[in-house]
């Protein structure tokens, strides 16, 4: 066949992209698309080389291993070139017919002749390098580059544990040990931790992190990125009596004290590679690093010399990849989710995709923040990565395939579920719904604070029934518990007449409770039973505390602007306000009292900061003697602080205090001023 124009411009236009995709993968370890579709292309451009030859070009990817070495690193010549595997692109036991039928073809073997033995590996998902030891002493790692032409990362490669400055054992004179550096997945995700909670850029994956780390200038940087290692390959010898087979090479590099993978056996065959395939398949999830696939490769080192090699790989060796764990897929839409205490949670509604062994629907995208970090667009292309069994997630957008018609996520400021305003706190990533006695994602929730025992103290009110008590619709709100029959309870599954009595009794019997008890039953966000005691007493009455503004709030004692936002925008919810008439007209109630008289001492209005050890007086005694003389206690030193009270060893707020201009007591000067005013 002659290619036509079109063919021909096909190729060129593979070529280009698969180009511009090993330099973002091999140069600049940030690849813009997923191995899987980069493996599709490759496969094209194979095929039409192969349908075509005249499209063949000697410069072809196809025809060369990974990327060209950074010039800011000393380039190594690999006397024994690093080569890439031929994958098997069969993923049934086809692919291993194939090989096996390759290989004994190649050997000249017939079917007279006993099966050939294979190692079976692990395929790790990382980093080829070289390590040059010298009697026995690390003197150089390279990188794979060109697979001729590598980059000196030895600098780097000293910082990673696993990988031993000095080998033990008997060590030859000369030794090459060639092996994958790689990224753990719990390691990757305490990573990611560290670089969220110090607001930085989040990496994409464990491989990527791993090649960038080792590719570093500054070793500083891969010493703070914890790498692992495992050998399973040579490179230069020198005159070393070398063992006869890959499995016996492992057990020495194991000697030498390199680390080698467990999981290799020994293989027979194709039943024996077919049997190896399946177990590590039926492993992959558990495994606590990333694995592509497995690679099998002719145990005999005499049979590998006689098989030798092509363009870029072994004839020895071939890979057999399972499900890929990254792939592309178009994120339909962005809906909002309520989980039980009110967070909204984006979740990304995907086109459905295979990755990772399931079909994946939909993935968390956690908050708000973190699309606008991944920079995620409705209806962009996106990666979406499920590894182990680690929920799927959307690791980001490929942008180069932007239409024109994305938009972005905009956080509803209606609760999606109950329409009561959503708030974020400031200093929180999480936004919630403030409808919490109304919300019916929040009901079960809601429904077991209310009925706690330092609550409204219902006893028998549990989780399953409480369960079953919203699911069967019975129960929408805590003013239903006291419209709650014996006829509705009886229709409950598993419900006795007896039990049903005595939780009605129990209900009635919460009807009269304290002023403390209703509110902290309310439960609203960060107002403990505590807080609840210190609202009640200063307010008295109900009504007084649910018209109060956050001004007002700040000054009960031990009630900052955060807690006074959380309780002013729990009282502005109107649904909430509803609920609370509705347990009034259910015959709730409570003593109501007079608001604490605004104590007119001699601290009246004064706030004071408390820090250090005070000589004779407890922090505790000191905050409650402020307090009776009208004064307040408050945590940390502002500008509204009046006094900072330092005893032994005050440490920052006293500084602060200093700092702010802000007069400072010791014990004594406190009690002075107390007394006189
Ligand atoms: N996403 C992108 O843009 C992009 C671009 C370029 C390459 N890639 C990916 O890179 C890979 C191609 O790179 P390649 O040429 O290195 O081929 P390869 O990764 O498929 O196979 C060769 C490599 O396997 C590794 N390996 C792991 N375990 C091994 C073991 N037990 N024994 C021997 N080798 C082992 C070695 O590092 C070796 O260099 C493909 O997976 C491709 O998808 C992706
Ligand atoms: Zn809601």
């Amino acid at each position: 066949m002659i290619a036509s124009a079109l063919e021909f411009e096909r190729a060129a236009r593979l070529r280009r992209e698969l180009e511009a995709h090993n330099h973002a993968y091999y140069v600049l370890d940030a690849p813009t698309i997923p191995d899987a579709e980069y493996d599709r292309l490759f496969r094209e451009l194979e095929a039409l080389e192969r349908d075509y030859p005249e499209l063949a070009t000697p410069d072809s990817p196809t025809q060369r291993v990974g990327g060209a070495p950074m010039p800011e690193l000393a380039a190594v010549r690999h006397a024994v070139p690093m080569l890439s595997i031929r994958t098997e692109t069969d993923t049934t036991n086809g692919g291993v017919v194939a090989f096996d039928t390759r290989v004994r073809n190649a050997l000249g073997l017939g079917s007279a002749d006993a099966p050939v033995e294979y190692l079976g590996e692990l395929k790790f998902d990382g980093l080829a390098i070289s390590l040059r030891y010298e009697h026995g002493v690390l003197v150089r790692a390279a990188t794979r580059g060109d697979g001729e032409t590598g980059e000196d990362v030895t600098h780097n490669v000293r910082t990673i544990r696993q990988i031993p400055l000095r080998l033990s054992g008997k060590p030859p004179a000369l030794l090459e040990v060639r092996g994958e550096i790689y990224m753990r997945r719990d390691d990757f995700q305490r990573l990611n931790a560290r670089q969220e909670q110090a607001g930085e850029k989040l990496f994409i994956n464990p491989r990527n992190t791993a090649a960038g780390a080792v590719r570093q200038l500054d070793p500083r940087i891969a010493a703070k990125r914890p790498l692992s290692f495992f050998a399973y390959g040579l490179g230069e010898t020198g005159d070393w009596a070398l063992p006869p087979t890959q499995a016996a090479l492992l057990d020495a590099f194991a000697a030498f004290g390199l680390p080698v993978c467990e999981h290799r056996v020994v293989a027979v065959g194709v039943d024996g590679l077919c049997e190896f395939h399946d177990r590590i398949a039926a492993l992959r999830d558990s495994l606590p690093y990333d694995i592509d696939g497995v690679v099998y490769k002719v145990n005999r080192f005499d049979l590998q010399r006689e098989l030798g090699f092509v363009t870029r790989e072994p004839r020895w060796a071939v890979a057999h990849k399972y499900p890929a764990q990254e792939e592309i897929t178009e994120l339909l839409d962005i809906e909002v989710q309520v989980g039980r205490t009110g967070a909204l949670t984006p979740v990304a509604r995907l086109k459905p995709v295979f990755v990772g062994g399931v079909t994946v629907t939909n993935a968390t995208l956690h908050n708000e923040e973190e699309i606008l970090r991944k920079g995620v667009l409705i209806g962009d292309q996106v990666i979406v990565r499920r590894a182990g069994d680690v929920i799927p997630e959307v690791v980001g957008p490929i942008v180069e395939r932007r239409k024109g018609g994305e938009r972005a996520f905009v956080m509803p400021t209606r609760c999606p579920v109950c329409a009561s305003h959503v708030e974020k706190a400031e200093d929180e990533v999480v936004a919630r719904c403030t409808g919490g006695l109304f919300c019916p994602a929040q009901r079960k929730q809601a429904l077991l604070h209310f009925a706690g025992r330092r609550a409204m103290d219902i006893e028998g009110l549990g989780d399953k029934l409480v369960d079953q008590l919203v699911e069967a619709g019975i129960v929408k709100t805590p003013a239903d518990l006291y419209r709650l029959g014996v006829l509705a309870l009886a229709n409950l599954q598993r419900m006795a007449e007896k039990s049903a009595a005595n939780l009605l009794a129990a209900i009635e019997k919460s009807r009269h409770t304290t002023l403390a008890r209703f509110i902290f039953a309310l439960g609203i966000r960060n107002v403990g039973e505590a807080t609840a005691k210190d609202l009640a007493r200063y307010f008295g009455a109900l009504d007084a505390l649910m018209d109060a503004t956050p001004e007002r709030l700040v000054e009960v004692p031990d009630v900052g602007p955060v807690v006074a936002q959380s309780i002013a925008g729990f009282f502005g919810e109107a649904h909430n306000r509803e609920v609370i008439e509705q347990l009034r007209a259910a015959g709730v109630t409570w003593e109501e009292g007079a608001p604490a008289a605004p104590v007119a001492g001699s601290a009246s209005g004064k706030v004071f900061v408390l820090t250090g050890t005070l000589p004779t007086m407890s922090r505790d005694e000191a905050k409650a003697l402020i307090e009776a003389h009208g004064g307040k206690v408050s945590g940390s030193v502002s500008k509204k602080t009046d006094y900072v009270v330092a005893g032994a060893e005050a440490g920052s707020k006293l500084a602060k205090a200093e700092e702010l201009g802000v007069a400072v007591l010791d014990q004594d000067g406190l009690l002075r001023l107390l007394e006189q005013g």
